[in-house]
């Protein structure tokens, strides 16, 4: 990529998140992620170029010093930074504009700095690719918290019974974030039990919100769109899908086919999700178990013998295990760390220049990283610890905030493979690459917003759902006047 040679319409819109927007190029497999700002005061709160390319710098020492490390080196592409023209990325921001989705459009892309991170995109194959004409699917899950958090700071005994993501739901559904609720629960696609798993892809198909989308050859073809009353279009997606599972349209004899090929790609997509183990070792692969009455959500539809009674445990180097043991970083629970920032808060009242050593704002390098591990596991009342505890925090935050990109293949019939990049010998032969994206330091500042929002959501959650509970009882009551009124007649 020549920077002083940079061309807008080599690059098209691709996608975005709260806090940055992503181009992509159309020959080349690179994506540009710019940073956002809030539209109503992007002039005043915009960034100058020294602090944008300081914010991206602090993502990217985050994503290889901090994240790389706990999450795994092969998963990770942390990117470069890029410095662009001021009048490309000015063009670039026009060009895009009409194509951004409604939702997103309370925020602006950053045309100031031209700073920018330069990355692979993770929707296409990067080595030349396998004799096979159709091009690759991509699956982008947004899996968010897949545990029960356990703390003996709990005010609300809820939490240890519905997860995060199964009580925010309600408080999303009310504030008109989103029109219906959504049947996933993170606990089932977190458990490795394959049936729970299938399960928690169906519904993200059902009601992808902006948890999972699909890409074929690089383009979006699947997520939740902008007229959100709109109900996912399966039979479209099977549609694209049929040409990857040849066999399963031939299935029932032609009976549903749609449903085979769906049900085909999920199988393919759970074992992606649990690969990662290193084949040439001898042996089975060692496990990730979550503590018993962890992995269970009382929210999540799913019957409850399959959820207690099922095989529940992830293979320790596939991607959700490595999530799911950064995201367990968080011990305490937002109630547990809170006091544990004003604690710091009150250290740094007394002593700002300690902000530094602390290494509160980063530097994101290996210093931080010590702290985050050497942390004590009790608490000593010294401010080492409450600084080693909010960092893991952080950190855990982030993987509870990540997506998982699955770039999937079809092999050539003759195609000779490595054996790791095989999925499954018996079913259509895929190759597949996995990555996790979107690993950028939480601030340290948001703590007491996040403390605020979460007793907001369980709040919430037990006021809906209390008030559900009552409905039932009285319609029950009512019912059973009306029974009354019949079989006592005056
Ligand atoms: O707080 P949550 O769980 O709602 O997560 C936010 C996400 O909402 P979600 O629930 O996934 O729809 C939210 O996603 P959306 O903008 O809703 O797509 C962001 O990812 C936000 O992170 P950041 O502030 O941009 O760094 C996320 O905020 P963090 O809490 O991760 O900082
Ligand atoms: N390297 C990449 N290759 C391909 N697509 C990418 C890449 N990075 C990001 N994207 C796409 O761009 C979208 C937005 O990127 P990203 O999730 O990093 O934004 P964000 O603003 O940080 O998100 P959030 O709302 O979670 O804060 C992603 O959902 C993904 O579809």
């Amino acid at each position: 990529m020549e920077l002083d040679k940079m061309d807008e319409n080599d690059w098209k819109y691709h996608g975005e998140g709260n806090k940055s927007l992503v181009v992509s190029h159309l020959q080349h497999s690179r994506v540009l992620r710019l940073l956002k700002y809030p539209s109503e005061d992007a002039e005043q709160s915009h960034q100058t170029t020294e602090q944008a390319h300081r914010h991206i710098q602090n993502i990217v020492d985050f994503s290889n010093n901090i994240m790389k490390p706990l999450l795994g080196e092969k998963y990770i592409h942390s990117g470069e930074i890029v410095k662009l023209p001021l009048d490309f990325v000015r063009l670039l921001s026009l060009k895009i504009q009409q194509e951004r989705p409604e939702l997103r459009c309370d925020k602006v892309m950053d045309t100031f700095s031209g700073c920018a991170l330069c990355l692979p995109n993770l929707t296409q194959f990067n080595s030349c690719h396998f004799g096979d004409q159709r091009p690759p699917i991509c699956v982008e899950i947004k899996p968010k918290c897949g545990f029960l958090p356990f703390s003996r700071h709990f005010t609300k005994d809820c939490k240890r019974k519905v997860c995060r993501f199964c009580m925010h739901q309600h408080l999303k559904l009310a504030s008109g974030k989103w029109k219906r609720l959504s049947r996933y629960c993170p606990l089932d696609l977190f458990s490795g039990n394959k049936q729970r798993m299938y399960i928690a892809i169906k519904h993200l198909l059902e009601e992808p919100q902006n948890n999972f989308k699909i890409f074929k050859g690089g383009e979006l073809i699947f997520s939740c769109t902008d007229d959100m009353e709109k109900e996912p279009d399966l039979s479209a997606l099977a549609q694209q899908l049929r040409p990857y599972f040849p066999h399963a349209s031939g299935l029932y004899n032609g009976y549903q086919p749609g449903k085979a090929v769906l049900n085909e790609f999920i199988q393919v997509i759970c074992s992606a999700l649990l690969s990662g183990w290193d084949c040439s070792r001898a042996g089975e692969p060692r496990k990730v178990h979550l503590p018993e009455g962890r992995a269970h959500c009382e929210a999540s539809p799913l019957h409850r013998d399959l959820v207690r009674n099922g095989n529940h445990c992830l293979p320790k180097d596939c991607v959700l295990a490595r999530i799911l043991q950064t995201q367990m970083l968080d011990s305490l629970d937002i109630e547990g760390i809170y006091p544990l920032y004003k604690r710091i808060e009150q250290h740094l009242e007394e002593y700002p220049k300690e902000r530094s050593r602390l290494q509160i704002d980063g530097p994101y390098n290996e210093g931080f990283l010590e702290k985050l591990k050497n942390c004590p596991s009790e608490d000593d009342g010294s401010v080492e610890y409450a600084v080693g505890k909010v960092h893991q925090y952080r950190a855990a935050m982030t993987a509870k905030d990540c997506s998982i990109m699955i770039t999937l293949a079809r092999c050539g019939e003759n195609e000779v493979l490595e054996p790791n990049l095989e999925i499954n010998p018996s079913k259509p032969r895929f190759s597949y690459s996995v990555s996790i994206l979107d690993l950028d330091p939480k601030p340290y500042e948001a703590i007491p917003y996040q403390f605020k929002l979460d007793s907001k959501i369980v709040n919430y959650y037990l006021r809906s759902t209390h008030a559900k509970q009552e409905l039932a009882t009285v319609n029950r009551f009512v019912e059973r006047e009306d029974c009354t009124l019949v079989f006592h007649p005056v």
